[in-house]
């Protein structure tokens, strides 16, 4: 064989691999999550927004949710305000929430719609205020039995799917922050970005939810083993919740929402490897940890 189609073959075999899932995963909607951890380099960046981009052009409907939670630490600190976290979540004074809302409506959403928008004008940046896509509530978690005060943390109640359905029929690729409208007054309110993406999967009837951190996947026995956990059911997941560190509790309670209510796979997978999304959307070796629906709930 000649050289030029010795290296070729292995390239066509890749498209070909990819076949069938391209057909498997046609027209459906893809949340991905991308947290503010996995965002370390320009590389990986620019490496997320083609993947996002290569799943639009091969027929899915990426909607994108983002974090930010080092960026807000590193702006809080400038501004020499205190951050804490309570129950895996911030404490959300008034000032904070001003921060948060710039940090992630300002800073961070507007840097992945540019770069998205490097490939053509596909991107458009939204957060849970706009047309009411995000409602909340108050959020009180309990500590040790007690009813805690976090600030302007809020527990999602609804969510109008509306503007991101339109722009999904539109072509374009929205690109959602974490805050949300408040039921309660004529403030906004702070959610957790794995929280956000979870509750839109569900109300988007998306396929798959996909979150990108900067851990391989769930693992087993954290801290003490990297064993990932490569496939667990919902009920799996369920007895495990209790045991779970913060960090990971938002996006594993995200992702036994968004299975139980019709996501058909949550994953959870390593956004420091650059083209993760494609290599677990289209290739036979998905990489980090797959939740699935328990059996009755696909009948
Ligand atoms: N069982 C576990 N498996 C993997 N990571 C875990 C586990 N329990 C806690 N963690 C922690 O969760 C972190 C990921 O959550 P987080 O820091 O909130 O990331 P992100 O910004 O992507 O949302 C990991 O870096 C790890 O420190
Ligand atoms: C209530 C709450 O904790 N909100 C988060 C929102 C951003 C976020 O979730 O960012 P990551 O995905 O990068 O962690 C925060 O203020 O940090």
């Amino acid at each position: 064989m000649s050289t030029r189609k010795h290296t070729a073959l292995p390239k066509a075999q890749i498209l070909v691999e990819a076949l069938p899932w391209l057909t498997r995963h046609h027209g459906k909607t893809v949340v991905v999550k991308f947290g503010g951890n996995a965002m370390i380099n320009e590389e990986l960046k620019a490496a997320f927004a083609q993947d996002v981009v290569f799943l639009r052009h091969a027929g899915l409907k990426p909607v994108v949710v983002h974090g930010g939670g080092p960026q807000i630490n590193a702006q809080l600190d400038r501004q020499g305000l205190v951050s804490e976290f309570k129950a895996g979540l911030r404490v959300t004074t008034p000032e904070a929430m001003d921060v948060v809302r710039m940090v992630l409506a300002g800073q961070v959403q507007r840097e992945l719609v540019g770069l998205l928008n490097q490939h053509g004008p596909l991107a458009v940046g939204l957060t849970g205020e706009d047309a009411h896509t995000i409602t909340a509530t108050k959020h009180q978690p309990r500590i040790e039995g007690e009813l805690v005060d976090i600030g302007r943390v809020g527990q999602i109640t609804d969510i109008d799917t509306g503007a991101i359905e339109a722009l999904l029929e539109n072509g374009r690729i929205p690109v959602v922050s974490s805050i949300a409208r408040s039921a309660d007054d004529d403030h906004v309110y702070n959610v957790n970005a794995d929280t956000a993406a979870a509750a839109l999967a569900a109300a988007l009837n998306a396929e798959t939810l996909m979150v990108l951190t900067d851990v391989e996947g769930l693992y087993e026995d954290w801290p003490h083993s990297d064993e990932v956990i490569s496939r667990l059911t919902a009920t799996e997941l369920e007895k495990l919740l209790p045991d779970l560190a913060s960090g990971m509790v938002p996006k594993m309670e995200g992702c036994l929402h968004a299975v139980r209510n019709g996501v058909t796979t949550a994953r959870v997978i390593d956004g420091r490897v650059q083209h993760s999304i494609l290599l677990e959307i289209f290739t036979d070796e998905g990489i980090g940890t797959m939740v699935v629906p328990d059996q009755e709930e696909l009948t």
